[in-house]
């Protein structure tokens, strides 16, 4: 008889557990957890190595993020890698969905690599620092011409050290099971520099991660790398039309490769 007041007790945990929104605040808390503390484990090891802010440190961070895949329950299928093997700077621009996006970005990160990124980051404590000494390019959104004229002095530094950059030209996380209109800062810098942009697309996260919803289960990500798209020649006036070429194959991309992105609810095997 004194036990049977604790079968609520028992059935509460259970009953979360189960509930996916239960789920999802505790692979979304652990995720951010995790980052931290592998942070902070980077941040000593960078310091040691580089001796403090350079994009070398990246490779490190890429090797300490690439198990976290594994401990959500995501998989990447990424296809085209041969279209990354372009020597020389380049500009990478892929869709943005999630701060998970850094998982398939550390995936298939090349040497030399590091991203643009908005300034509030550098406030996220020890992930912000790792930022900072993984050479992260930060930009005040809310000030375009600082932003611009962080993008031109990136731009010389890009030929200069001989550094690719990563750019998500919607500007912003979306959600919207479609593309953002892109802003043109991406177009402009690989112009600036003279270099290609590779395209890169993640397929819909909307099979097994909904934001609002409160849904997180494991799931599939197509990362599909397209073939680079040549800026030699091209000047400022041609920036929309590079933007509009851009944006039209990833959008093909990104409807062909979500639309056939397999659901998974269950385990899943690597
Ligand atoms: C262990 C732990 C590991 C942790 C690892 C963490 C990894 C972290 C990964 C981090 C992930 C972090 C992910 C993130 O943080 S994503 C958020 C931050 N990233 C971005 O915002 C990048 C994309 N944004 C842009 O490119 C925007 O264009 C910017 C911000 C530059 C301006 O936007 P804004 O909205 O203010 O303006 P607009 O785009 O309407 O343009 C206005 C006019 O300016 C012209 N214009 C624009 N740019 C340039 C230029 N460069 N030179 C010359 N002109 C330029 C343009 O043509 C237009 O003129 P017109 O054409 O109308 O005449
Ligand atoms: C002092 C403590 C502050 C805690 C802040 C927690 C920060 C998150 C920490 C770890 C998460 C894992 C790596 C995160 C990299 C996040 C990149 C990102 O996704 O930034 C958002 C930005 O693209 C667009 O932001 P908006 O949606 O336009 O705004």
């Amino acid at each position: 008889m004194d036990v049977l007041w604790m079968v609520p007790l028992l059935l509460i945990p259970l009953l979360m557990w189960t509930s996916g929104a239960f789920v999802f605040y505790f692979k979304k808390f652990f995720y951010v957890a995790w980052m931290m503390c592998l942070a902070l484990l980077a941040i000593p090891l960078c310091i040691l190595k580089s001796g403090g802010r350079d994009v070398e440190n990246m490779r490190l961070i890429r090797s300490l993020v690439r198990h976290v895949k594994y401990l959500l329950g995501l998989r990447f299928e990424v296809s085209g890698w041969e279209h990354l093997q372009t020597e020389g700077p380049y500009v990478i621009i892929s869709n943005h969905q999630s701060s998970l996006d850094v998982l398939g970005l550390m995936e298939i990160l090349p040497d030399r690599c590091t991203m643009i990124a908005k300034k509030e980051l550098i406030y996220a404590g020890t992930v912000g620092l790792i930022c900072w000494l993984g050479g992260i390019v930060f930009i005040n959104r809310k000030k375009t011409s600082d932003a611009k004229s962080v993008m031109a002095d990136a731009a010389e530094t890009m030929l200069k050290d001989q550094i690719r950059l990563w750019v998500f030209p919607e500007g912003t996380r979306n959600q919207n099971g479609d593309l953002l209109p892109f802003k043109k800062g991406a177009f402009h810098l690989a112009v600036q520099a003279q270099v290609p942009i590779i395209p890169v697309v993640f397929s819909s996260y909307r099979s097994f991660y909904l934001r609002k919803e409160k849904q997180f289960k494991s799931g599939t990500i197509r990362l599909k790398i397209l073939p680079k798209i040549e800026t030699k020649g091209l000047t400022s006036d041609d920036v929309s039309d590079l933007c509009d070429k851009s944006f039209n194959v990833m959008h093909s991309a990104f409807l062909e490769t979500s639309s056939s992105v397999p659901q998974s609810n269950g385990p899943v095997s690597h």
